[in-house]
Parts: C-alpha cells; sequence; structure tokens
C-alpha cells in the first residue's frame, strides 16, 4: 500500500502544481476573478474555483477511476458531503477565494487524501508564494523545495502570535462570538494575532512555526484537511475548540504547538455551525 499511496500522493502534488499555474494566470484577467456568491453576500466563488476543481477531479479520475470526491464546489453544486471508508479526495481548488478576488498574495489549492475516514497526506501548495508543503501519515514528514518545518517550541502563550479568521457568516450573533475570542486572546496577552485569508495556509503557518496556533469556527472540511496531517506531522495538535478530539466535518478546529493548545481553547467562544455532513434541508 506504500507505494500505492506514494504513488497517489505524486499525483496529488502535480495536480495541485497545475492548479496552481491556472490560479497564477487567472489573477492577471478580471473576468476570471468576477464574483459570484454562495452561502452569504461575502461567501465569494468565481469561475476559476469551478474551473480547477474540474481540473482537479478529471485529472485523478483518469488515474484512479474508483476514487471519491468531496469537492467545495462540488458540494455548493448540491453533492454530498459524505466521508465514507472508500479513497476519498477532499479538494478546496481554491483557499483564499477572496484573496484571490482581491489579489491578496495567500492563495492555496489544497487536497487532502483519505482512506477509512483518516486522512492519509495532505498537499497545500500556496501558489502565489510558490511554496508547495505536503506531509503524509507516517512518521516522514516533508515539506518541499526547501520550505522547511521549523516548528515552534514556544510554551509561553504571551510570547505567541496567533492565528484565526473572521469567515463569511455576518449574523450579529456569530460576530459577537468572533469577537468575544479575539478580545479574550489579544487580552491574555499575545505578542500579535494573525490571519493569512486562507485556512490552509494559517496551518501551514503553525505548522513551519511562524504563529504557535490558528483557530476559526466556520471552516469547512475542505480547508483543514490536508493542514491537518501538515500539522500533525510536524509535530502539532489538533483539537476541537472546546478541547477534546478534533472532528474534520464540525467546522471547528485549533491546530497549534502543543505549549499553547490549552490556553488557546480556554479563551474560544465556541460556537456550533451547520455540520458539513448534515443531511440537507428540505
Ligand atoms: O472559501 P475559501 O476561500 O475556500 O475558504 C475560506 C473560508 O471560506 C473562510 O470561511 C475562512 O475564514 C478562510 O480561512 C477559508 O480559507
Ligand atoms: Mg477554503
Ligand atoms: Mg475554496
Amino acid at each position: 500500500m506504500d507505494d500505492v499511496l506514494q504513488n497517489i500522493m505524486d499525483h496529488a502534488v502535480a495536480v495541485a502544481r497545475e492548479a496552481g499555474q491556472v490560479v497564477r494566470e487567472a489573477l492577471c484577467d478580471e473576468k476570471q476573478r468576477d464574483v459570484m456568491t454562495k452561502s452569504s453576500t461575502v461567501d465569494l466563488v468565481t469561475q476559476t474555483d469551478q474551473r480547477v476543481e474540474h481540473l482537479i477531479i478529471q485529472s485523478v479520475k483518469k488515474k484512479f477511476p474508483t476514487h471519491r470526491f468531496i469537492g467545495e464546489e462540488s458540494v455548493a453544486a448540491g453533492e454530498a458531503c459524505v466521508l465514507t471508508d472508500d479513497p476519498t479526495w477532499i479538494i478546496d481548488p481554491i483557499d483564499g477565494t477572496t484573496n484571490f478576488v482581491h489579489s491578496f498574495p495567500f492563495v492555496a489549492v489544497s487536497i487532502g487524501f483519505s482512506v477509512d475516514k483518516k486522512i492519509q497526506f495532505g498537499v497545500v501548495y500556496s501558489c502565489l508564494e510558490d511554496k508547495m508543503f505536503t506531509a503524509r501519515r507516517v512518521k516522514e514528514h516533508s515539506v518541499t523545495e526547501n520550505h522547511l518545518m521549523l516548528f515552534s517550541s514556544i510554551s509561553d502563550v504571551r510570547r505567541s502570535i496567533i492565528a484565526t479568521e473572521f469567515g463569511s457568516n455576518r449574523e450579529t450573533e456569530t460576530v459577537e462570538k468572533i469577537f468575544s475570542s479575539l478580545r479574550n486572546i489579544l487580552n491574555i496577552p499575545v505578542h500579535g494575532v494573525r490571519g493569512a485569508g486562507t485556512a490552509a495556509v494559517n496551518m501551514c503557518l503553525v505548522a513551519s512555526g511562524c504563529v504557535e496556533a490558528y483557530y476559526e469556527v466556520g471552516v469547512h472540511v475542505w480547508d483543514v484537511a490536508a493542514g491537518s496531517v501538515i500539522v500533525e506531522e510536524a509535530g502539532g495538535v489538533l483539537m476541537d475548540v472546546e478541547g477534546g478530539p478534533v472532528d474534520l466535518m464540525s467546522r471547528r478546529i485549533v491546530a497549534a504547538n502543543n505549549g499553547t493548545v490549552a490556553h488557546i481553547v480556554k479563551e474560544i467562544d465556541a460556537f456550533s455551525p451547520t455540520r458539513d455532513d448534515a443531511p440537507p434541508t428540505q
């Protein structure tokens, strides 16, 4: 199975790079950044998101015809978001669509691969920085092209930088919760709070030791599937925002180094968005 998995992972890296090239070219063409909206007026999608997801799925289908998919834009188009034991590609064609639309320079292609409901490897290609982050769920972990993982050993949360995002839900109660968590964390006080505008890149920043923790409520499984392996294989931990094991379908995540995770979890004002795998409402 090892060689088989490596073969699949090599394909994921190749197709992520190809997808990244499409994203870079699309950035120079305003038409390809024309905005449509999904769950709210600030939940953006472009024809490039859809085109890149199509490209990835078609490329994988040719090589691995029995594999299944959970893709952000396919789910938006009505496909079910159900993780089975079958080999499944979990795809976010453009993580950071808002960044893409505004030319804010952090945009990633994120691909996680799951078997038996466990993510086996993750590939995050931060395509404007041209950084490829990969990790496989075995002892080995690697970040290609010299992007070495330098995991943070800081255990004093007051010396940390914490990454988070504001998401795309602007309901008053949700915004209140987001600010309540942010206020608690700033008041620790931490050195700073940052956000790249993409969950996948934020998780790679944890894995690289640039930030000590990243948390968000409202992410989706395609935002974090790949990053989850990259963080864990770098030596980090994943947790639910109220402590306990993370559930990638729950839309809640903390990814952190060992020293700060418990402190961060204490400060988060948690809430529970509708799960990714919830049956559709009629
Ligand atoms: O929609 P994309 O750009 O794929 O993903 C983004 C989420 O929608 C947003 O809620 C989140 O804050 C951001 O980090 C994420 O990457
Ligand atoms: Mg995303
Ligand atoms: Mg996306």
